[in-house]
């Protein structure tokens, strides 16, 4: 084991557990205090607390805690851990007495002292790194010497491995990962083979891996090096939204992050992508590379909708008892369909799955509403879930990808909406509870916002659907593709694989509205600097980056004097960083909206306040607590750690229908939302919304973001910033085409679809193979 005495310039803390304060199970991260017994930190308190990812500390056993202090606001001077060992003795007395210890059963002081004199002062890092040091020594039987060297592993093995591991500045939350899968072996295999972790270890990323790989001599062609930059390229492929990359491009790139420091030919690594391969490690399929769980997603997701449009509906409601039920729908909502309109409901009835697809104010939900009312006529459906003896009965199943805007759903429809994940019964372990074994209950299921769900979503949806559920996909393709790979509902649209509308007309517009026009002209390439001109709903006020924090302020503090509620009001920004970033954004709008003050509570978390009163968005889905990537909510209470039974201070956020509690660790699944990114605000209106627009956001400035932005505008839309910038943006075209390969598979069952057609009227004609002779 490293002693202390050989790592002066590390700074440590040696101390005794007093007791744990907090302990997560699962994720084996502590605080605790310690009695100090010795340090090299300029530290001259009698005890401390200390924090970190721990396997298993035990009271009143000593230990060195290696780490730095960090001052918390409230919780004062805290030690971060960030590798820490027991204390065993270094001096040959003392380790006879520790391996002699209640520890060690069947190890009396003899024995021990054997054991020390063959392997010296080093004894026990000796033993973990090598068992079978502990042969030859004369009367340690086999089964003492396994048990010892299984109590050892048991009490230091974690401690060594994270030791050896923050050498390479791989912390202790990854390190508990490694050692979960690796257990004891995780040096030896990482000596041999760094490499493999890219595979096996989610996050393990390839330089880490290739910085192990040199420090042990390993050499730059090691077949796993090759290897692991394939699965590190195409890792990296799937955060640009890719399903796969085609062949020589995914060559060329391993290439670049390999050459440099030794020569790789095309062939060789062509090669070992083939081996790869042929170890389904990814999957190579007519010249694209994909990593296997896309492939399998892109290729469900393309079986299942297969198998549910072959359970089409044969009957169908002649078109003038259709008339009769939507003249009557029309009756009682007091409106006319327009014809593209009508034309969707009439599909949406008789199609197994049908897209319906729209720019804002086109009349997507008036459309929904219809369909739904048009099928509950036909089928003689009652709309209160109430009238159903088992809410499983009821036939309308609504879903959407974010909780607002299953919110939305909810408010236009009056009918029960959940999020896709709550839908399929999300388990807080990555998966679902339903799939094909216990697949969805209900006869319609409509899905808004489409365009936000990627492949392994859209996967795991459908699934779950029925053969006899009849499905409608909501989306506006123009808005931006989902974060997650895939463009899953723009490859429906181009592949023509199963019916949709689209809808043009926009109503809104009628009602004179400046945001529908504006969104209208981009989508349609016709604005220009005339379209920005100011009107009831809308306005441009010009500005640059470094004004921007100024006006932004103005405005807020205006629609203030006028009685506005600043929780109407939403800023969204492309990018975090700048002086016209989102940061900054929060920073001042957190001053103006809710400063500090006496009696009001707040906490530092990372470079960041957060007080009570403050507007946060949630960052990532939380299903188990039933919150959703995008979420907005509002801090409630902030607890100190002697004030709740967990012992640990907490932030308690209020979103609409509930309330969450977070533990510190778990801060960063929110930030705060005053102004929020385009991306997280899709799925979601806001009655005002402000969007800056300058030309240092230069590299996100596309036509689909700017679309998305305003098409968030409920009832009134300000854009401050440049109008050169805007009006470029919206000619840039996101030409970063995302590698999906839906299209193409859709598209090859279409061709074979067909020529099982074309054979089966062939075989009425009675063809015999003559007919194909000359
Ligand atoms: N046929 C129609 N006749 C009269 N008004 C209509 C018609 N269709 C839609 N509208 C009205 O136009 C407005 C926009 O319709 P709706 O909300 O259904 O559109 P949308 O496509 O869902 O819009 P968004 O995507 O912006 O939410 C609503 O006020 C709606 O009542």
């Amino acid at each position: 084991m490293e002693s202390v005495q050989n790592s002066e310039d590390k700074k440590y803390i040696k101390g005794e557990l007093l007791y744990t304060i907090f302990h997560n199970e699962h994720e084996h991260f502590s605080i605790a205090k310690i009695k100090v017994i010795e340090t090299n930190e300029d530290f001259r308190e009698k005890d401390v607390v200390i924090k970190g990812y721990f396997s298993n500390l035990t009271e009143a056993m000593s230990y060195y805690f290696y780490g730095e202090f960090e001052r918390h606001p409230k919780f004062g001077l805290q030690y971060n851990v960030v590798s820490y060992q027991t204390f065993v003795p270094n001096s040959e007395d003392g380790l006879i007495a520790y391996l002699s210890s209640d520890l060690f059963h069947g190890i009396g002081k003899r024995l021990a002292s054997r054991i020390v004199k063959k392997l010296g002062s080093n004894a026990i890092s000796k033993i973990l790194d090598d068992p079978e040091s502990l042969h030859d020594i004369k009367g340690l039987k086999k089964e003492t010497r396994d048990k010892l060297v299984q109590s050892l592993q048991e009490n230091q093995g974690f401690e060594h491995i994270v030791l050896y591991l923050s050498k390479y500045q791989i912390g202790l939350k990854m390190a508990q990962k490694i050692f979960a899968a690796y257990k004891e072996s995780t040096i030896e295999n990482m000596e041999e083979d760094p490499y493999q972790f890219v595979f096996d270890i989610e996050g393990f990323g390839f330089q880490t891996a290739d910085a192990i790989a040199k420090q042990n001599g390993l050499s730059l062609t090691h077949p796993n090096r090759i290897g692991a930059g394939c699965i590190y390229v195409l890792q990296k492929s799937v955060q640009d939204g890719h399903v796969y990359i085609p062949l020589d491009l995914c060559v060329n790139e391993v290439k670049e992050l390999l050459a440099s420091s030794v020569e790789l030919t095309d062939n060789l690594i062509a090669g070992r992508l083939d081996e790869l391969n042929q170890e389904k490690k990814v999957i190579i399929q007519s010249g694209n590379v994909y990593l296997p769980s896309l492939y399998y997603a892109e290729d469900g997701f393309a079986t299942h909708l297969n198998r549910i449009i072959q359970n089409e509906t044969e009957e169908r409601t002649p078109v003038a008892e259709l008339m009769k039920i939507i003249g009557d729908i029309e009756e009682q909502e007091v409106l006319s369909y327009g014809k593209e309109q009508f034309e969707a409901i009439n599909q949406a009835i008789h199609s197994k799955i049908m897209i319906l697809t729209g720019g804002p104010g086109t009349g997507k939900t008036t459309v929904i509403k219809g369909i739904i009312k048009a099928y509950a006529a036909i089928f003689d459906l009652s709309l209160n879930p109430g009238d159903y003896k088992n809410k499983a009965d009821f036939p309308f199943v609504l879903a959407a990808p974010t909780g607002r805007a299953a919110k939305r759903l909810n408010e236009s429809t009056g009918l029960p909406t959940s999020t896709i994940h709550r839908l399929l019964g999300w388990n807080g372990m990555n998966e679902f509870d339903k799939g094909e074994n216990e697949q969805l209950d209900g006869k319609f299921l409509i899905v808004d916002e489409f365009s936000m769900v990627d492949i392994w979503l859209a996967n795991s949806l459908f699934k779950a659907i029925p053969n006899d559920m009849q499905v409608l996909l909501v989306g506006d393709e123009d808005q931006l593709p989902s974060v997650g790979p895939g463009q899953v509902l723009s490859d429906l649209l181009n592949s023509g694989y199963i019916p949709s509308v689209s809808l043009n007309e926009v109503y809104r517009q009628k009602e004179g509205s400046k945001i529908i026009q504006l969104a209208h002209e981009i989508k349609n390439n016709n604005c220009t600097v005339e379209s920005l001109k100011n009107a009831k709903d809308f306005s441009f006020i010009s500005c640059n980056e470094y004004q921007m924090i100024q006006a932004i302020t103005t405005i807020f503090e205006k629609a203030n004097a006028k009685g506005i509620d600043y929780n109407d009001m939403q800023v969204l920004a492309p990018m975090y960083r700048s002086q016209a970033g989102i940061t900054v954004i929060n920073e001042q709008l957190q001053q103006l909206i809710n400063p500090r003050k006496k009696g009001k509570r707040e906490v530092r978390f990372q470079d960041v306040i957060y007080r009570v009163g403050d507007r946060v968005i949630q960052l990532v889905n939380q299903p188990e607590d039933g919150v959703y990537n995008g979420d907005i909510g509002e801090i409630v209470a902030i607890f100190k750690p002697d004030e709740n039974k967990e012992n640990e201070e907490q932030i308690v956020i209020s979103y609409d229908d509930r309330e969450v509690v977070y533990p510190r660790k778990d801060y960063v699944n929110f930030t705060h939302a005053y102004c929020i990114s385009i991306h997280k605000s899709q799925g979601s209106e806001f009655p005002i919304v402000v969007f800056p627009v300058v030309t240092t956001y230069h590299r996100m400035l596309r036509k689909n973001l700017l679309y998305t932005a305003i098409t968030r505008s409920k009832d009134s839309l300000i854009i401050c910033g440049e109008k050169n910038a805007f009006l470029k943006g919206i000619q840039t075209i996101d030409t970063n085409r995302r590698y999906t390969s839906l299209n193409e598979r859709l598209s090859k069952r279409l061709d074979i679809e067909k020529m099982q057609v074309l054979e089966s009227e062939n075989t009425d004609e009675e063809l015999s193979p003559y007919d194909f002779m000359d």
